[in-house]
């Protein structure tokens, strides 16, 4: 058994505001005992625009948001997976990134996320992510971490089985989706979508998640779960039922603490052998 720490914030356009919302559950994920700690997606900052997310953004080597967490990993002696933006290679841009930060306080792994969320929902959210984020365009293959091998995905991703089956084929254990999904979809989809992955890929699933007012346009969802590869929510934390009566600095950082048996994933894919025809469909 080995636990895992699941973080839940509420990041805002203020760097040093978000730091210090992850500072705390590092240290509370180390006083537990976790072995690693997961953080939303964008923990770094979230804007109010497009162009406000991009004038945000630093490089991994200079952004005190990741510095500080480097640090933070390196004295807790607890490695981080967290989601932050960097400047994309193309003018104009952000990446939306995925990074690993191993005990030492070293990034060793980043993830650039796939799917962008563009929607238009009537009387819901319109966001448009392709105005500021530059598409990624590799599936990292798991990494091995000392709470198994991760497969590294962001958010939206989560609509996508593909990407999921793959790292599972390549051999993950344990499924991210670091998110900051939309109240409406978050209640419509987020749980089912999330056990599902769990369920099809037979594997844990981690999903730290922004929670709460971001700024006068954004709210989050929260529910940050950790669910077991039968498909059983381990743990949650809270959520926002009504995103209009949300209130900015409503949500204290949350953590979840679960502890994983690895053994668990082996077990279902031995009693329940998914074997696919791929005589019929093509293989992910
Ligand atoms: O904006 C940032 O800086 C960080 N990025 C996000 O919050 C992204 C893009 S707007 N959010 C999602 O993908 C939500 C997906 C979702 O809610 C769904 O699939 O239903």
């Amino acid at each position: 058994m080995v636990i895992a720490a699941v973080g839940q914030i509420c990041s805002t356009a203020s760097l040093s505001h978000n730091l210090t919302q992850c500072q705390t559950l590092v240290r509370r994920a180390a006083a537990a005992g976790a072995k690693a700690l997961f953080l939303p997606e964008a923990s770094d900052y979230i804007a109010s625009s497009s162009s406000e997310t991009i004038s945000l953004v630093q490089s991994v080597t200079s952004s005190p948001f990741v510095l500080g967490l480097q640090h933070e990993a390196r004295t807790s002696t607890l490695p981080i997976n967290v989601g932050i933006h960097e400047p994309a290679d193309g003018a104009n841009k952000v990446k939306n990134t995925l990074i690993w930060i191993n005990e030492h306080g070293t990034v060793t792994s980043r993830y650039q996320k796939l799917h962008l969320f563009d929607v238009d929902i009537p009387g819901g959210p319109v966001l448009k992510e392709s105005n500021s984020v530059e598409a990624g365009r590799d599936i990292v293959p798991p990494i091995d971490t000392p709470i198994g091998k991760i497969g590294m995905m962001i958010c939206f991703d989560l609509r996508f089985p593909e990407i999921s089956l793959r790292l599972t084929r390549q051999g993950a254990q344990v499924l991210v989706y670091p998110s900051a999904f939309t109240v409406p979809t978050g209640k419509a989809h987020w749980e089912t979508l999330l056990r599902g992955r769990a369920i099809e890929n037979q594997a844990f699933v981690l999903a730290a998640a922004q929670c709460g007012r971001h700024n006068g346009k954004r709210v989050s969802y929260g529910d940050s779960i950790v669910i077991g590869p039968w498909g059983e929510v381990i743990g949650r934390s809270e959520r926002v039922e009504d995103a209009d009566a949300e209130r900015e600095g409503e949500r204290e950082p949350q953590l979840l603490l679960v502890d994983l048996d690895l053994g668990l994933v082996e077990k279902a894919r031995r009693e329940l052998p998914l074997l696919r025809r791929t005589d019929v469909y093509p293989e992910i």
